[in-house]
């Protein structure tokens, strides 16, 4: 029997059109879907637009826009494909796999690199993968891109030009398009029991990459602006400058404030371990959260999540020491 898939459209370059101003997002589901009219032989598809936005313009409120129309979704369907734009998708997958605990359907999001009506494009094919993911039920949130099949908080965007626009980053694909097929490269984690909403989230949440001569002042403009959270992209395997320009006596502060200080690498790949190195360890002593093996855009959206879930440093700790949807190893 053929599968019933619900395909959502939030905007992004696949429904784009050359406007006066650029590209722009412009094409509804039912056009989408008029240029992948195989796709209605072998599934049976309702679509519905969400949004129509490129995806710069995706922020905490359309997360939640597109989380509850996901849910609201998911019991009529064996699955449901989200067309997005790509400059953000990974920030929006990883939300999503926060948001909606112990899926045990797909709910895949895909986009393309050039808009589904040039001749070149890759919108087709990332259509036809996206839906190939709901095909063989991979559960859980990802993101169907180049023939691949990346599990949403472990995506990452990498290129801006090329098709190959996302790495699956310290975890491998979940699925892979071969000639013999969709190829499952690692288990996917089925949830277990009902699926939940918890779409409650802080955007009071700040990202800092360090420079080597990042003004520890800067720190001051978190506390006066009441952020309540700040993720570092420190250095390397985990360190911060203390010298001349001393970054650790800020933490203190906004460790003392209460502010939720979350420590990730400024490298794409391997884990970070702050116990390693002097100028790690001591950021530890002040009380930072490591973010080990996760995306900045998991670590990011996982603080937003985490502070919209509880009040308290030692909540968001206790959140963070806890694998939601396979985005930390611990
Ligand atoms: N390829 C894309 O979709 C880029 C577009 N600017 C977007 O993110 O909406």
């Amino acid at each position: 029997m053929a599968k019933r898939v619900l395909l959502l459209t939030t905007g992004g370059t696949i429904a784009s059109r050359p406007g006066a101003q650029g590209l722009a997002p412009e094409l509804g589901p039912a056009a989408l879907l008029s240029y992948v009219p195989e796709l209605g032989e072998r599934f049976e598809i309702d679509c519905r637009a969400v949004l129509n936005l490129d995806s710069s313009n995706i922020q905490p409120e359309e997360w939640r826009i597109i989380a509850n129309a996901v849910y609201e979704g998911l019991p009529g369907y064996d699955g449901i494909v989200v067309t997005h734009g790509t400059d953000t998708m990974a920030y929006t997958s990883s939300m999503l796999s926060f948001m909606l605990l112990n899926l045990t359907k797909p709910v895949v999001l895909t986009g393309s690199q050039l808009p589904i009506d040039e001749p070149l494009t890759d919108a087709r094919i990332n259509l036809h993968t996206a839906f190939s993911a709901v095909e063989a039920g991979i559960p859980g949130v990802s993101v169907a891109f180049d023939r691949k099949i990346i599990r949403g908080c472990r995506a990452v965007k990498v290129s801006t030009m090329g098709f190959d626009a996302f790495a699956s980053v310290n975890a491998p694909c979940l699925a892979e398009v071969f000639a013999d097929g969709l190829r499952l490269m690692s288990p996917s984690a089925a949830g277990s029991g009902e699926t939940v909403l918890r779409d409650e989230l802080c955007t009071d949440v700040f990202l800092l990459k360090l420079i080597p001569s990042t003004r520890p002042e800067l720190f001051d403009q978190f506390l006066s602006m009441n952020y309540r959270g700040v993720v570092i992209e420190a250095f390397g395997a985990g360190g911060l400058h203390f010298i001349r320009r001393d970054l650790l006596s800020k933490l203190q502060q906004l460790e003392d404030a209460g502010i939720a200080v979350v420590t990730c690498s400024q490298c794409l790949f391997e884990r970070s371990d702050f116990s390693l190195y002097e100028v790690g360890k001591l950021a530890l002593e002040r009380g930072v959260i490591e973010a080990r093996d996760m995306t900045t855009e998991a670590a990011v959206t996982k603080l937003m999540w985490a502070l919209g879930q509880c009040d308290t440093v030692e909540g968001v700790r206790r959140i963070f020491a806890t694998n939601y949807a396979g985005e930390i190893t611990l």
